[in-house]
């Protein structure tokens, strides 16, 4: 039997975990009605749900016990509910964790739903965004990961997948399941955490040099990440392709890449400063606390930090 950050991972045992804040009445699947599948992930497949009691929407993130044992996966799901037990709900560009839950067979993640799918369907529906949209988007992502580095913790796996739109159309960045909680060793390059860490993470198009190479993945690997999402929202392509994975990775360690025509002039200076080999060179990468550089960047012009006001228009009306 495996207990865990209040979770046991064993059959009819239950975890003794404080309710959240609201003190609600510890849930059971059976205070759902679960609807269609929203995804399937290789250890979860999460479910939109209604709480009878409420009416409320949620996507619940369903896990089977005996998978994660076997796959040996039980740090990476603790890992995931740790971070967005730091996340709680003080930031709105992270999906929320209401609650969890277990039966003897799975663990169950009661996960805020965004109503409106991820920025992948769009742009597969739209080939690419506005401008004005990719701008918009951009500051979000870059207000939330203000938010995520300065809690320590590293994303590993942002991708336009992974950023969805609330049905207000905010955006709301997902799947923490990568997720990296940065201790002291990890700034201080620990030569054994490296050969420890043998592991890919992440997702092949969107993956950092340094994590290719000496596995090593920082603040500054989401920051590259950033680099690849806005050249794929601005052109609708991702800048790292080939038929293989290890074609997709010679390319992203030797640079190879290049710009569309018509490619935003701005846009490209940007992301010519964001996909660079050397993590430390990466603009943001020496910032404390607010990404100033990439705020202060020439396509942000005119942006208001600290009020981005609602999200443009996605479709022409
Ligand atoms: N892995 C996850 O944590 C996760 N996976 N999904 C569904 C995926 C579908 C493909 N793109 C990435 C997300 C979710 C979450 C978190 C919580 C979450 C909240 N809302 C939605 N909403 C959707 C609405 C329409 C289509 C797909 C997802 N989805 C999720």
């Amino acid at each position: 039997c495996l207990e865990v950050h209040g979770f046991s991972l064993c059959p009819s045992v239950n975890f003794n975990m404080t309710p959240p804040a609201e003190e609600v009445r510890k849930r059971t699947p059976s205070d759902y009605i679960f609807g269609k599948v929203l995804g399937e992930g290789s250890f979860s497949t999460v479910y939109l749900a209604k709480d009878i009691h409420t009416n409320k929407e949620y996507a619940i993130k369903v896990l089977e016990k005996a998978h994660i044992i076997r796959e040996k996966k039980t740090e990476n799901v603790m890992r995931e509910k740790e971070v967005l037990r730091i996340l709680g709900n003080s930031s709105p560009y992270f999906v929320r964790l209401y609650w969890t839950f277990q039966d003897p067979e799975r663990l169950y993640f009661v996960l805020s739903y965004a109503k409106n799918g991820d920025v992948l369907s769009q742009l597969e529906k739209q080939q690419c965004l506005s401008i004005e949209c990719a701008r918009y988007y951009t500051s979000e992502l870059i207000l939330g990961l203000e938010f995520l580095h300065d809690r320590g913790i590293v994303h590993r796996d942002l991708k336009p997948e992974n950023l969805l739109f609330q049905e207000n159309w905010h955006l709301l960045i997902t799947d923490l399941g990568s997720a990296k909680i940065m201790t002291d060793c990890d700034n201080e390059n620990d030569d054994f955490d490296k050969r420890r860490r043998n592991s890919f993470v992440g997702t092949a198009q969107f993956v950092s040099p340094e994590m290719l190479t000496d596995t090593s993945s920082s603040y500054e690997s989401d920051l590259w990440a950033l680099g690849c999402i806005i050249y794929q929202i601005v052109s609708g392509v991702m800048p790292f392709r080939g038929g293989s994975e290890y074609l997709v990775f010679q390319k992203i360690l030797k640079l190879l890449y290049d710009f569309p025509e018509g490619f935003d002039r701005v846009a490209k200076d940007l992301v010519e400063k964001l996909l660079v080999i050397d993590p430390r060179q990466r603009l943001g990468a020496n910032d404390e606390k607010r990404y100033t550089s990439l705020r202060d960047h020439a396509f942000f012009n005119g942006q208001n930090w600290d009020d981005l006001g609602p999200p443009p228009a996605m479709f022409d009306t």
